[in-house]
């Protein structure tokens, strides 16, 4: 990307490890076809939909991935215009290079990304914000105990943000200082179910590939399930995220929505998706890459193009809105 300094680049498109589980999610869709119906008279398809109760233009939303202002001077601030202006979810990271109210202020619709902190009173402050900022909702990322292995962020030495740039959002109420964010090996479910004491937020948690854990997250009485290996980024070797899918939705049994993100990046994906039962899915790089490329108009350039391709491909599929795309529309190829 012309204009992103190859370091910052690499900590964007790079994976744990060697990287398998970034090239599996790509290539686990490129094993799936569609199986098209014609002449079902469906006219222009209306992707919306209803998710946690809120009306969405189109089943696109977006994933949440740190460090804003490494690509685009504007940030959060530049994804949350582009947002807004199109309508669609920005989860905002914890990691975030923007405190979480100026990232408001833009009036897009916010959900907010958590690693619960071992210092619990913290996590209940960073929550509380988030919550009087005016996110709608809480997305709890399970799928980091530890820290992935970046080998290419090793080999570049990339260990901390550049002067000027920090995660404000990790800034201590007592001291002024900003934290360091804390990986949690010992977290558990029922640190996740204790935030219903700090938050009415609805709470999905997100990194979820095992059906016994989605069905955990509805015993849990949890609002949503991601299914997400990160991009890649965390336990190289996961399956890819389109493969983990049906039996998740099979576990869930359509009783909260189960969300999906990776290597999601054409309407063809979003479909395929939906059809193995997904409600919605998350992008992560495409928005770094279209923030990096033109701020506020490139991150809308790519999401506009993916709306209107899904437009597209609905109606290439003979589907008139997202309760038309079945699981018999998505046939497994050789590789
Ligand atoms: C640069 C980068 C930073 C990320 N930061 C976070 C984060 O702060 N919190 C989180 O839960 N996931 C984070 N993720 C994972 C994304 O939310 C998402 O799961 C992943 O990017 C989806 O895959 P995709 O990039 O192929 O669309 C990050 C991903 C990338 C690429
Ligand atoms: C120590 C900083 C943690 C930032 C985490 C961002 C993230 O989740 C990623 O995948 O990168």
């Amino acid at each position: 990307m012309a204009g992103l300094d190859p370091v910052h680049r690499d900590f964007f498109a790079g994976g744990a490890g060697e990287e398998r589980t970034v090239r599996a999610n790509a290539a686990a869709f490129d094993r799936l076809r569609l199986l098209p119906r014609v002449l079902r008279a469906t006219g222009t398809p209306d992707p919306g939909l209803t998710l946690l109760g809120a009306a969405l233009p189109g089943p696109v939303l977006i994933a949440p991935t740190a460090f804003h202002r490494l690509a685009h001077p504007d940030g959060e601030v530049a994804t949350a215009r582009a947002a807004r202006d199109t309508g669609t979810v920005l989860t905002v990271s914890m990691a975030a290079t923007t405190p979480i109210e100026r990232i408001a202020d833009t009036g897009a619709r916010l959900w907010f990304q958590l690693y619960p902190q071992p210092d619990r009173d913290f996590t209940a402050h960073l929550v509380e914000r988030a919550e009087a900022a005016g996110v709608t909702a809480l997305v709890v990322t399970v799928d980091s105990p530890v820290f992935g292995r970046r080998e290419r962020d090793l080999r570049n030495g990339f260990l901390d943000l550049p002067a000027g740039l920090v995660c404000e959002n990790l800034r201590d109420p007592a001291t002024g200082r900003i934290r360091d964010i804390v990986m949690d090996p010992s977290l558990g479910w029922d640190d996740v179910v204790r935030l219903r004491t700090t938050t009415r937020l609805p709470i999905l948690v997100k990194g979820v590939l095992h059906p016994a854990d989605a069905a955990e997250a509805v015993a849990r009485g949890l609002d949503g399930v991601i299914v997400s290996n990160h991009g890649g980024r965390q336990l190289d070797g996961a399956v890819a995220t389109i493969d983990a899918l049906p039996a998740v939705a099979a576990a869930v049994r359509g009783r909260i929505p189960v969300l999906l993100d990776g290597g999601v990046r054409r309407g063809a994906d979003v479909v395929t998706a939906l059809a193995r039962g997904a409600s919605a899915v998350l992008i992560g790089r495409p928005v770094l890459w279209g923030l990096a490329a033109g701020g506020r108009d490139g991150v809308a350039g790519v999401l506009t193009e993916l709306h209107e391709d899904v437009v597209r491909v609905m109606a290439l599929c003979g589907a008139a809105t997202l309760a038309d795309l079945p699981p018999d529309l998505v046939r497994e190829v050789r590789p």
